[in-house]
């Protein structure tokens, strides 16, 4: 995802916190350590330069400093991991990310075999990138205990996702979205200027509180503009030095513990209240409640759905207008489909206003009969999808693509091998949605040529619940709205907006913010 610095690449970041918090492991612990521990570990990295270059396999092992990697791994991994594979000449190559190993692979072999490998675990490989440090002792847990517990973890949360977002739960939240969204709009008045990057990103956020909580805490107007706050300040504290060295206690890993107190703490509330409640709802709190779950796990999975899907959904909701806004071909498509849908399925008379009237249209016909829109994401999701993806072999060695991958050794797989490969997409930094239709299928040149929602052992668990509420974003802004691109003067930017690849948690465009001018239209139409 954060998937895509890009969505896949948020998405990584996202979903390992996830994993962490559904097995009630919550980073609440603030581990006590002083700074001589800090430069005795700093001491030792450094002083681990790559002792194994003569590897006889024909994987490049990166001459330098663990530490330099490491840093580099963390703050610019886009720019890394392109540049060292220059400095390969394509070969694979190996390096150090402290006392971790990592090798980076590409091609088409590889990228097969790392998302179709049981062994490669995808919560213990992301668990680097938060911080999560994982040690090859709780591999030897795993062992001794005889059974893959991590498996049954990552298991477990995808099963309790996969019930909140179930076909049904979805269409009967629908209209409740349509509100949520409509009541946040009628704030930006009849006309103005908005960031997308917050803006937009608040309608997916205000969605997936309603998707993934209860009714009390998505009507509650304080307690819902305390949870983004703390939200923000979590993720704008994941600083590269606190996810190399995440027991450091810096003022922003004091910070941001603080805030995951918060959160959970306010989340809790909310359980406790459903809990005690006399009445059950079809909410999705109660729904955990009447699965049997703990307390502290209920609090886990919705943060895992917190975190998961507003920073990917939220990404590619914002990328999607803006691609259009300077894509006038599709723009009309998109706005031309939306509207036949509305004239053939809306229920509700036309005198209601559109979010009525979208609100009326049932679930399937979202999803059946939007077709450009379908493409108009998918493209969304390629070009900006680039970042690395990670796995971690938790069991015995395996041989991936011909290089063997010792037990604890983690893997990494760019997205832009394939999303921006010129040998499988034509012209491939170029938005063009029509790159996928029939004559040209440009998707299906390579196996798994396009990952946006992932493939192999973990295709994307929320795509249902993202792509609706990406689709109702885009409904509401364009038949709601005319709105073009401006820069900060108000004029037409000179350069068209670029997701910086290097940002991982929400690929904001590089150099000067970018924002939408629109005017609220008339609803006569
Ligand atoms: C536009 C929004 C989204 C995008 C682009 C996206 C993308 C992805 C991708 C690329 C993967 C595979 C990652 C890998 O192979 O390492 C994935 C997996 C996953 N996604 Fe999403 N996602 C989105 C929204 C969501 C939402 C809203 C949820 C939760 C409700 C969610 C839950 C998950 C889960 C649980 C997995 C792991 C599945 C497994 O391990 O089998 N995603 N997603």
């Amino acid at each position: 995802m954060s998937a895509p610095n890009s969505s896949i690449g948020s998405w990584q970041s996202l979903l390992s916190r996830a994993m962490d918090w559904s097995s009630a492991s919550t980073d609440l612990s603030v581990i006590n350590c002083s700074f001589a521990l800090a430069f005795c570990f700093l001491a030792y990295t450094l002083s681990s330069y790559n002792t194994n270059s003569k590897s006889a396999d024909r994987v490049y092992e990166l001459p330098g400093s663990s530490l330099i990697h490491a840093w580099f791994f963390f703050y610019r991994r886009f720019d890394f991991i392109q540049k060292k594979f220059k400095e390969s000449g394509g070969r694979p190559f190996r390096f150090k990310v402290l006392q971790h190993r990592i090798i980076a692979i590409s091609g088409e072999k590889a990228r097969q075999a790392f998302f179709s490998e049981a062994t490669l675990s995808l919560s213990q490989g992301y668990r680097i990138l938060t911080g999560g440090s994982p040690d090859l002792k709780d591999l030897e847990l795993e062992r001794i205990s005889g059974k893959d517990l991590q498996r049954e973890v990552d298991e477990t949360f995808v099963r309790k996702i996969l019930s909140l977002v179930r076909r049904d739960r979805i269409a009967d939240t629908l209209p409740s979205l349509l509100d949520d969204c409509e009541q946040l709009m009628n704030n930006w008045g009849i006309e103005g200027r908005l960031n997308p990057f917050e803006e937009i990103y608040l309608l997916v956020f205000q969605m997936t509180v309603r998707m993934a909580t209860c009714r009390e805490l998505a009507e509650d107007k304080k307690a819902f503009k305390e949870l983004a706050n703390q939200y923000w300040i979590i993720q704008n504290c994941s600083t590269p030095i606190s996810l190399l060295f995440p027991w450091f206690p810096s003022p922003m890993k004091k910070r941001k513990d603080k805030a995951t107190a918060a959160l959970y703490g306010l989340l809790y509330s909310f359980v406790m209240l459903r809990r005690n409640s006399p009445r059950p709802s079809t909410d999705p709190i109660d729904l955990l409640i009447a699965q049997g779950d703990s307390d502290e796990n209920i609090v886990g999975t919705i943060m895992g759905v917190i975190f998961t899907g507003v920073i990917n959904t939220g990404i590619i909701s914002c990328w999607t207008l803006l691609y259009l806004s300077s894509n006038e071909e599709w723009k009309q498509k998109a706005e031309e489909e939306i509207r036949t849908m509305l004239d053939n399925h809306n229920l509700s008379g036309s005198a209601e206003p559109l979010h009525r009237r979208l609100a009326s249209i049932p679930l399937n016909v979202w999803e059946d009969e939007l077709p450009s829109v379908d493409l108009i994401i998918r493209e969304t999701l390629r070009v900006v999808g680039a970042a690395s993806i990670i796995r971690r072999n938790v069991q015995d060695e395996v041989v991936v693509d011909g290089i063997l991958i010792q037990r604890g050794d983690f893997l990494t797989y760019q997205v832009a091998d394939a999303h921006m490969n010129s040998a499988i997409y034509t012209d491939p930094g170029k938005f063009d949605p029509s790159r996928y239709l029939e004559g040209r299928e440009e998707d299906k040149k390579e196996t798994f040529s396009f990952l946006g929602w992932g493939v192999g052992r973990h295709p994307c668990a929320g795509m249902r619940m993202a792509k609706l509420e990406i689709k109702l974003v885009l409904s509401l802004f364009l038949l709601g709205y005319e709105y073009t691109l401006v820069d900060k003067s108000g004029k037409f930017p000179k350069t068209l907006p670029r997701p910086d690849r290097n940002d991982d948690l929400h690929s904001r465009p590089l150099g000067d913010p970018c924002y939408l001018q629109y005017r609220k239209r008339s609803e006569e139409w």
